[in-house]
């Protein structure tokens, strides 16, 4: 059968783009990394993928005064290359309702925490601040509201006595690694199920007492 063909956006290091390079290459993978695209040229990530032989690309988001016009080169890159699902992996631009939609529920994002906890930047140090026991990653759809969406799948890493921002975010990291393997499977498998619960979550409600945080293999 056919491999879903991915398209990966970065912006540095790189490390959740060599998860999906590792897992991809497992022959029983659905999904093979098509494409690496990078808005900063000397994202180590590009190197990453330049050592399995994926191709790169760098698009300068500098160069364009309107946002959407840098979008539409990424979109007529990925569509070139017949990328079918995007992965957002440490990708530092907003993106705009336009690409968004185009790519709406073919985009996958990773965010460090159990979203909606924790929105936004600084994750691991709010988390901490807020002495809260369990904190984690989640993959979800991207939608124009930042780290909203559908989730697809949470990993769930205890909170340690002692612990130091440092420390939570390398355990964490250490999660989002296998967590975005195991997300990818089950949407290039068609199995992610959106429930109506998680949509109720991402668009403001409170979980329900029996909603239950999934672990995709974790
Ligand atoms: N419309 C959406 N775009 C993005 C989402 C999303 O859920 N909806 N997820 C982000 C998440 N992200 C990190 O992975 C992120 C990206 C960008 C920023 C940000 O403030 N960007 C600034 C520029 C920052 C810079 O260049 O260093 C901007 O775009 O003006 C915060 C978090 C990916 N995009
Ligand atoms: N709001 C999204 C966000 O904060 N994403 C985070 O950026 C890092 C990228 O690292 P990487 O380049 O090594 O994959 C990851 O920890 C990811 O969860």
């Amino acid at each position: 059968m056919a491999k879903t063909k991915v398209g990966v956006l970065i912006s540095g290091r790189g490390s959740n783009l060599q998860a999906l390079l590792d897992a991809a290459q497992d022959p029983d993978f659905p999904a093979e990394v098509v494409l690496v695209l990078s808005n900063k040229a000397g994202a180590q990530g590009l190197e990453r993928a330049r050592k399995v032989d994926v191709p790169t690309g760098f698009i300068d988001h500098t160069l364009y005064e309107d946002r959407e016009d840098f979008e539409k080169d990424l979109d007529a890159k990925l569509r070139e290359a017949g990328v079918q699902i995007v992965c957002l992996a440490g990708f530092m631009r907003i993106l705009t309702p336009w690409f968004v939609e185009k790519w709406r529920d073919r985009m996958l994002n990773i965010h460090p925490s159990l979203l909606p906890a924790f929105k936004g930047v600084h994750t691991h140090e709010r988390a901490l601040e807020q002495g809260v026991r369990v904190h984690g990653c989640t993959v979800h759809f991207v939608r124009a509201e930042m780290d909203d969406g559908p989730i697809i799948g949470q990993a769930v890493v205890p909170v340690l006595a002692g612990d130091t921002p440092e420390a939570l975010s390398a355990r964490v990291l250490e999660a989002e690694h296998k967590l975005y393997p195991a997300c990818l499977k089950l949407v290039a498998d068609g199995k992610a199920r959106v429930s109506a619960e998680a949509v109720r979550i991402a668009e403001g409600s409170e979980p329900d007492s029996e909603t239950v945080l999934i672990n995709p293999a974790v």
